[in-house]
């Protein structure tokens, strides 16, 4: 399923948050959206899974605007993992999962061997099916994001919305992570802070600043030291895996040399 933001923009609190994002993702592809702090990430996601309505704009799924067909066809399209897990705090593990399946049930409908088939392997694909029993509130905060993970993947929807995904992970989960959602035949977004897993993992690279799309393209093209220092205010140099032929950055405090910001810096494109 294709995902399509053209010209969204959004309003937060009477602030212009999002402007004329302009972004496609092509079905089974894998984009990585990355901006300093506020830049409007997960505003972006959330216009996506019908958290935020832009102000104008349409989200679509293939041709399908997301803010004109109702909330339960747009939960079975789109499966989101976000940091923010309160309600789930009183739920055990298995059952904070198979949330995920609500949105394919009828009415008040009961749990299918098919849902509890999903969500547990959906539990034992992140591994997390030893703490099925406990409660989601109890967990630590890699624990849960795990949990959250299964039930992003329990939902079997295309379109997988991942905002922040590795946040609280160990070196050897974020890459587990990273390698679950590659290996996933779904269309994905992930905003991630990491510049070097998204290089590593992504099919494309969009980079958000102040709310607008300043870069989009392959990972060289979107992290060319060029953006990455206009956008993120560090040094960077661009090198090549040896192995993988990836780029990967290295950084620095800013370079004091060279020209100071530029007049136009939202005219960088990839
Ligand atoms: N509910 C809200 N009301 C008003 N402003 C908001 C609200 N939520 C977010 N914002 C503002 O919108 C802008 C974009 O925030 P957003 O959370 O989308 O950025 P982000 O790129 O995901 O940031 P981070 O990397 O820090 O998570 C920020 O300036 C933020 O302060």
């Amino acid at each position: 399923m294709r995902v399509r933001f053209d010209r969204v923009s959004a309003t937060l609190g009477g602030r212009d948050v999002l402007h004329d994002v302009d972004l496609e993702v092509r079905s089974g592809r894998f984009l990585g959206l990355v901006g300093p702090n506020g830049s409007g990430k997960s505003t972006l996601l959330r216009t996506l899974y019908r958290a935020v309505a832009p102000s104008s704009g349409r989200v679509l799924l293939d041709e399908q605007d997301v803010w004109r067909v109702d909330r339960r066809t747009v939960a079975r399209s789109v499966a989101v993992m976000t940091q923010e897990t309160p309600t789930e705090f009183d739920l055990t593990v298995l059952d904070a999962v198979l949330l995920a399946r609500v949105p394919f049930q009828r009415g008040f409908g009961r749990d299918t061997d098919a849902d509890l088939d999903l969500a547990w392997s959906a539990l034992e694909r992140v591994g997390a099916a030893d703490v099925a029993d406990r409660l989601v509130g109890r967990l630590s905060g890699g624990q849960r994001q795990r949990v959250m993970l299964a039930r992003a993947l329990a939902a079997d929807a295309p379109v997988l919305v991942l905002d922040e995904p590795t946040n609280h992970l160990d070196i050897a989960f974020q890459l587990e992570l990273m390698r679950i959602a590659t290996d996933l035949d779904r269309t994905i977004i992930a905003a991630l802070h990491d510049l070097n897993l998204a290089a590593t993992h992504c099919d494309e690279i969009a980079v958000l600043r102040g709310g607008r799309l300043v870069a989009a393209g392959t990972p060289a093209e979107a992290l060319a030291p060029h953006v990455v220092e206009d956008v993120f205010r560090v040094g960077v140099d661009q090198l090549t895996h040896p192995r993988t032929g990836r780029p990967v950055l290295v950084f620095d405090h800013p370079r004091p040399t060279g020209p100071g910001p530029t007049e136009h810096r939202d005219e960088i494109h990839a």
